[in-house]
């Protein structure tokens, strides 16, 4: 039987009294990015710090490729890479040396150093600046750097806190470029509040709210996981007001130019009465369809979900 590559069961942590996280389970099979979407406070990094072996959970247990952290914090974290909300960096070392100081802490064979260094740096697209120390770098070239360090040792997992903290929109867009390009050859774990950053890198999510899972499924799923309750309606003699409000199911109508948004109850109920009274009463339907939910949707209503 083959390993997920992350399996978390049960996981719980409580910090003094308050539950941080609450029985979470998550398994990652395959390569590609998991979003952990939750608003501030959510226990996102509680989780993610157990993971990667920065704190011991209260109870539950986290396999990564089937080795147990609990028993086995050498060897699992040989098989994780981490970069934190804030990225460990020495300012004062140059690329080079940082990169080099980072393949030794995680035990890579001295004549194996140099190649390593080299291959993340070409990943990172960070090669020109392996002589310049990283207090001169911007924003996103520092990051670049910390994300480097997440891969020098070429592990399985690699787990980012919030990697675009901080960055101005086009360094946004590079580091959610690489972020994706790692993710070919390995799992990530993506760590947001941001939902467009769910939206443009993951390709499943995991939302946490309160220390709970309150979602697990891809970017789809999300999508159409509250039901549509608005119906966009364009028609060439529509009726007032009042004989809208007679329809089965309809709540609330809202005329705007060519277009009637119609709030209901009963999605398919009532676009089934609006289309045989459309025909019988002369009110020249062109077109009927359910306004999907935006994302931000989405998020609030299941953000609201637990109390
Ligand atoms: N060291 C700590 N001691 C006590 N409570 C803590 C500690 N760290 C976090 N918490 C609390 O645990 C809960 C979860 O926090 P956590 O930092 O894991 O959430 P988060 O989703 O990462 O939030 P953010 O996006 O703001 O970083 C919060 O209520 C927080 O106040």
């Amino acid at each position: 039987m083959v390993n997920s590559i992350l399996k978390v069961q049960n996981l719980t942590h409580y910090y003094g009294n308050k539950v941080a996280v609450n029985d979470i389970s998550l398994e990652i099979k395959s390569n590609g990015v998991l979003g952990l979407l939750g608003s501030n406070g959510a226990g996102k990094s509680t989780t993610i710090n157990i993971l990667c072996g920065v704190l011991s959970p209260t109870k539950g247990d986290v396999f990564i490729n089937g080795i147990n952290i609990r028993n086995n914090q050498i060897a699992s974290k040989k098989l994780i890479g981490f970069l934190p909300q804030k990225a460990p960096l020495y300012f004062d070392l140059t690329v080079n040396e940082y990169l080099e100081y980072c393949a030794k802490i995680r035990l890579i064979p001295n004549v194996k150093i140099r190649n390593a260094v080299e291959r993340v740096k070409q990943l990172c697209n960070i090669s020109h600046f392996s002589k310049a120390l990283i207090r001169s770098l911007s924003g996103g070239y520092q990051q670049r750097v910390g994300i480097a360090q997440a891969i020098i040792h070429d592990p399985k997992l690699v787990v980012f806190d919030e990697p675009t903290n901080g960055l101005d929109p086009v360094q946004v867009l590079e580091v959610r470029k690489l972020i994706q390009t790692i993710s070919k050859d390995r799992a990530v774990l993506l760590s947001t509040h941001i939902l467009s950053e769910v939206q443009a890198t993951c390709s499943n999510i995991i939302m946490i709210e309160k220390g709970n899972k309150v979602f697990s499924g891809s970017i789809e799923d999300f999508n159409n996981y509250v039901a549509p309750n608005t119906l966009s309606i364009k028609m060439i003699l529509p009726p007032e007001l009042e004989e809208f409000l007679l329809i089965c199911g309809v709540e609330e109508v809202d005329f705007k130019n060519e277009i009637i948004l119609v709030k209901t109850n009963d999605i398919i109920k009532t676009s089934k009465a609006i289309i045989e009274r459309s025909i019988k009463s002369n009110w020249g339907l062109i077109e009927i369809f359910p306004l999907k939910n935006s994302l931000d949707d989405v998020f609030a209503e299941l953000s609201s979900s637990i109390n």
